[in-house]
């Protein structure tokens, strides 16, 4: 764009131009003196291409005048329109006595001009030295004014009284001003009006104006690339936190994973951590009861050697559902290891810790098995003394060895 700004104003102005070329040939023309205003100057054709005429003035009527006129109306009924065009230059030849003739450029405006009265279109006008026609005189139509006679006698308001080349249908030529009297050859070859087709005040408008639009495209193309990008980020955030929520979900998943026994179903003993430290802060806290039943099968050694590891699985599965149903809302039950389980109670005190373990201990004695027979287990139950979840433990491990030394299927409480 950058480029295409400096070559624009580089460019020779020439390249803009444009050229239109009239021959006398191409339009009627006809010449005519000055007898019907009482004159007596005569004008005749000097060739039959009516390109070649002799004027000879006669000094008796107050303006005496000859003219040579071309009417250059199109089929269309419209003379030509120069206002495009900055120049009009004439290609001939005069010789006589006048060293000066006039140009008329005649238009045509509806504000003043009286349909099919020729007086009335506007005379813009010009006079040139005759020596410079067989050179080509290049007239700039800016140089023209309008006949002031012709201003006064059709009175012309101001707003008119300045030249106009939009719709000329008369190009005359004609004797100047100061020549009265005698004989002049005039010959037209040529006319040729020229025209830039910018003027180098619109060349600068177009440059700024195509500036502005492409800045305006850019912005609105910007603006339109931020505001796809800014949806593109919004929906990949909520991929994103789809994904997160998806990925939370996993972890939870894998955290439930490892804090479950795969087995039984229970919680393991990470499971259980958690609510082992919530129960001791509630009890430094606030002295709620804690209380623990630890319980282990009895001769589980000898039930998986006599029926096999695999019963001995169904025997512990079947153990933890029943001790499930059989628990409270409030306890938390864990698999602790091997064949040993753990009953966590918080708000419980040692005494109703030992009648839960005394209802699970005739519940497992009582438990249908069908691969192996009944089976028992052994209860240690300890209650919170001090406040160390270590000795808590020890204190119900060592009930549930007690109970183990007395034979079995008991509950021991440790006091
Ligand atoms: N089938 C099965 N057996 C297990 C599992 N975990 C531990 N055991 C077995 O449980 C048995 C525990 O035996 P011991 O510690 O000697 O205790 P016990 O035979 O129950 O004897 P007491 O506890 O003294 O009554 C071992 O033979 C272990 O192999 C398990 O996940 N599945």
């Amino acid at each position: 764009m950058a480029s295409l700004s400096v070559i624009l104003l580089v460019i020779p102005e020439k390249l803009f131009f444009t050229t239109q070329s009239l021959s006398p040939n191409d339009y009627p023309s006809g010449i005519f003196g000055d007898q019907a205003s009482g004159g007596s100057s005569t004008v005749k054709w000097l060739n039959k291409d009516k390109s070649h005429w002799l004027c000879e003035l006669n000094d008796t009527s107050a303006n005496p005048y000859c003219s040579w006129q071309l009417t250059v109306v199109g089929k269309d009924g419209k003379g030509i329109d120069m206002s495009n065009f900055s120049t009009i230059t004439l290609y001939g030849k005069s010789t006589g006595v006048a060293d000066y003739f006039r140009v008329y450029l005649r238009n045509r405006n509806p504000e003043y001009y009286v349909f099919n009265d020729t007086s009335t279109t506007k005379y813009n006008v010009i006079e040139l030295p005759t020596s410079s026609l067989s050179e080509g005189i290049k007239i700039k139509l800016a140089d023209f004014k309008v006949a002031d006679w012709w201003l006064s006698a059709n009175k012309i308001a101001l707003e008119h009284s300045h030249p106009e080349f939009n719709d000329v249908i008369y190009i005359e030529l004609q004797n100047a001003t100061f020549h009265r009297e005698g004989k002049q050859e005039f010959q037209l070859d040529r006319i040729e009006l020229e025209g830039a087709i910018f003027s180098q005040e619109l060349l600068y408008k177009i440059i700024v104006l195509t500036w502005i639009s492409c800045i305006l495209a850019l912005l609105i193309f910007r603006v339109f690339t931020l505001n796809k990008n800014l949806k593109e980020n919004i929906a990949y955030q909520q991929e994103l936190v789809s994904i997160n929520k998806l990925l939370n979900l996993e972890n939870q998943k894998f955290e439930d994973l490892a804090k479950t026994d795969m087995l039984t179903g229970l919680l393991n003993r990470l499971g259980i951590r958690d609510i082992l430290y919530e129960g001791l802060t509630s009890w430094k806290r606030n002295k709620k009861p804690f209380s623990f039943v630890l319980l282990d099968i009895d001769h589980f050694k000898s039930l998986n050697d006599t029926y096999g590891h695999d019963v001995g699985d169904k025997v512990l599965k079947t153990l933890a559902k029943l001790l499930t149903e059989n628990v409270r809302s409030s306890d938390y039950l864990a698999r602790w290891g091997g064949e040993e389980f753990i009953l966590v109670c918080p708000n419980t005190n040692l005494s109703e810790a030992q009648q839960l373990a005394e209802l699970l201990r005739s519940k497992i004695e009582q438990m249908k098995l069908t691969e192996t027979g009944p089976i028992t287990a052994s209860f240690g139950v300890a209650t919170m003394a001090t406040a160390s979840l270590d000795s808590l433990f020890k204190s119900s491990d060592k009930a549930l060895y007690q109970a183990k030394e007395q034979g079995r299927n008991k509950v021991v409480i440790h006091r």
